[in-house]
């Protein structure tokens, strides 16, 4: 059985992602310092530290104690507003210590890494869908912050060995279906979960931020992939690591997008319930349109989405939502 280092799989796509490790019979171990995950979370019988990714010690004792086979690094700041706030937050939190992170994880022994890298990376694409090919010029902090440990790794690769697959997810989304386990951040800035607290009356309406863009109804166009085939991307990623694929960088989306009126309107067919809106002006940075083309990592891993129709992320998010209106205790 192999054991693998969740980083940050107290988080959203983290928790979601150990819960598929244990089906497919690995054993997940978390490492998550709680900054903005959630011990409710985690379930008591995957081992759980709570540390941060840059305690080489604890990295290093972690990996020996417990025979860690390869790693997977979600930890990480995520808020494209804070990051152009603050970017040396970003720089340190996601660059720095991801690169502290890696060179413990080399120096016990471990080879193997699969990394959370983002859209985010491509800045303003220059073509859509965009290929994994495409100029990576990021326009925020927290692509950059991305963009340069994925810079690192050929280098790590050819230094150490490193065998590393960094998956660059488009819009993460949905939730398990029996509303168990789902997203929640503070603050919560993801269109989804701001859609269906509307939904629940906990806010007045869902702000639309912009609608004057080159796309059909005027709003902006995202590529939706579901937390649960986004989490089957990284078993076949480990996979294929396993397997000597070999290293790379692969999208990780449906290949099509929805736009924020769509949305909407889905979340109000499936909620059934009033979703007042409000056109405001666009929010800075946001480009139009956001949609991977998905066929390196369909062929490579033989990856396929199965449960990202728009209904189905919504209805998933709904059911967490609905059951947990507040989130995670704790
Ligand atoms: N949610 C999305 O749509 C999306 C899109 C693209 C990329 N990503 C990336 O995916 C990863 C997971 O995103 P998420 O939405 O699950 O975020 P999240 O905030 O829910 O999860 C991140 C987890 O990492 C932990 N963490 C943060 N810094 C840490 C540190 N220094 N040491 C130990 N633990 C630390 C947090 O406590 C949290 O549990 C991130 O790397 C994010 O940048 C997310
Ligand atoms: O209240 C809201 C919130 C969002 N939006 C719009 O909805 C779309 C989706 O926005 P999200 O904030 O849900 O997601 P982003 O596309 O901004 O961000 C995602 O893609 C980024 C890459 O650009 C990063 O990877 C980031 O981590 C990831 O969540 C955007 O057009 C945004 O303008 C609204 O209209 N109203």
């Amino acid at each position: 059985m192999r054991t693998i280092l969740v980083s940050g799989g107290a988080g959203y796509i983290g928790s979601h992602t150990v819960r598929l490790l244990l089906e497919e019979g690995y054993r997940p171990v978390i490492l998550d310092s709680l900054v903005t995950g959630h011990l409710s979370s985690a379930l008591p019988e995957v081992p759980f530290f709570k540390g941060d990714i840059a305690d080489g010690l604890l990295v290093r004792n972690i990996v020996q104690d417990l025979g860690i086979d390869a790693v997977i690094h979600f930890a990480a700041r995520s808020l494209v507003g804070e990051s152009m706030q603050k970017p040396d937050l970003y720089f340190h939190e996601n660059t720095a210590k991801t690169n502290l992170f890696i060179s413990a994880l080399l120096s016990a022994g471990v080879k193997r890494v699969i990394f959370s890298s983002t859209a985010a990376a491509y800045g303003i694409p220059e073509q859509v869908p965009i290929p994994e090919a495409a100029a990576t010029i990021p326009v925020n902090p927290y692509g950059a912050s991305k963009r340069m440990i994925e810079q690192s790794f050929p280098w790590l690769e050819k230094a150490y060995g490193l065998e590393w697959i960094s998956l660059r997810y488009f819009n993460a989304a949905g939730a398990l279906f029996d509303g168990s386990l789902g997203e929640h951040h503070t603050p919560e800035t993801h269109l989804i979960p701001l859609i269906l607290r509307t939904a629940l009356g906990r806010q007045e309406q869902i702000s639309i931020f912009g609608t004057d863009y080159p796309t059909p109804d005027g709003t902006c166009i995202r590529d939706y992939i579901h937390v649960l085939d986004l989490a089957k991307a990284h078993i076949l990623a480990l996979a294929a690591l396993e397997k000597g694929v070999g290293s790379g960088v692969f999208n990780v989306g449906t290949g099509s997008g929805h736009s924020v009126r769509e949305v909407i309107e889905t979340s109000r067919k499936i909620t059934g319930r009033n979703i007042p809106v409000l056109e405001c002006p666009r929010r800075p940075g946001d480009p139009a349109q956001l949609v991977a083309e998905a066929d390196k990592i369909r062929t490579t891993f033989n990856w396929s989405p199965g449960y990202s129709s728009l209904d189905q992320i919504i209805e998933s998010a709904w059911a967490w939502h609905r059951k947990n209106p507040d989130g995670f205790p704790h």
